[in-house]
């Protein structure tokens, strides 16, 4: 087997801007095949911007990203390809609010496939089962608790049997039972689908049990990536500062991540 196939995305000398701003820098990163990673960092550090340039919706002004060792293409029909191989669980769940949980769950695999209506529905209720939530197909998302909500939207994302999944702050908004709930589904569908997911959050200490691997993006780089154990290990006082939540020290946040946090 070759390191490539072993390698399911990989960040290679990156540097992402936005507008005339860089954002990040000397992005180097895999994210091995199978395994689940957290991304974590304080707000406004570029987590976010990390996914897009993933997804291609922000082209990197420096280096390659790869997904399953092909270039994340920058043709819009290519890219379209590839995003459907990328499952994306996004902070507002983004259910349509006059579909029903079933419906909602439908939308990828009729915009985009073939497969007769049966089919469907049989593929629809799989999925329902698999978040735990066999008996909410009729149920329209006001109907639905946070977490219930949540995750109809994690089935929604799994649809289409994506290989990689993007989790974009999954726990926003959640109870800590719900969390729990939410962290475990994710851990479960990646082993027991073979997928490899990325975590973008900064609930760390709900991340890290679930994560085989930590990347701490802080000042514009990543400054830590190791197991969790290593993070929890490290005396680098970037990663400190960050793991304490303290606000002084050599983390420098921006003016937009002060305002939001006052
Ligand atoms: N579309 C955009 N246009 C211009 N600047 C942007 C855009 N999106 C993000 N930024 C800026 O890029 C920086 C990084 O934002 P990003 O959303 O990637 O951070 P984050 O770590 O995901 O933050 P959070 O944890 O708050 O979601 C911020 O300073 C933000 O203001």
């Amino acid at each position: 087997m070759t390191e490539a196939i072993d390698i399911a995305v990989r960040f290679a000398g990156v540097r992402l801007d936005r507008g005339r701003r860089t954002i990040l820098s000397g992005i180097d990163l895999d994210v091995p095949r199978g395994s689940i990673t957290a991304v974590l960092g304080p707000s406004g550090s570029g987590k976010s911007t990390l996914l897009a340039a993933l997804t291609g919706e922000l082209a990197p002004a420096a280096g390659t990203v790869e997904v399953f060792g092909q270039p994340v293409p920058q043709r819009q029909r290519a890219l379209l390809e590839l995003r459907k191989s990328i499952g994306v669980l996004l902070q507002g769940n983004g259910l349509l609010t006059d579909l029903t949980a079933a419906e909602n769950i439908a939308l990828p695999l009729r915009t985009h496939t073939s497969l007769p209506r049966p089919v469907i529905d049989r593929l629809v209720a799989m999925k329902l089962h698999a978040v735990g939530l066999r008996n909410a197909a009729d149920l329209y998302p006001r109907e639905l608790s946070g977490g219930m909500a949540r995750r109809v939207a994690l089935a929604r994302a799994i649809a289409l049997d994506p290989p990689l999944m993007v989790y974009d702050e999954p726990l926003t908004g959640l109870d800590p039972i719900a969390s729990g709930v939410i962290m475990n589904l994710i851990s479960e569908l990646n082993d027991n689908l073979g997928l490899t997911s990325i975590i973008v959050t900064h609930h760390v200490h709900e991340t890290l049990p679930v994560a085989d691997r930590a990347v701490v993006i802080a000042n514009g780089r990543i400054v830590f990536a190791g197991t969790p154990a290593e993070l929890e290990a490290s005396d680098d006082p970037l990663v400190r500062q960050f793991l304490r939540g303290e606000p002084d020290g050599p983390i420098a946040f921006d003016s937009a991540a002060r305002t939001e946090a006052a």
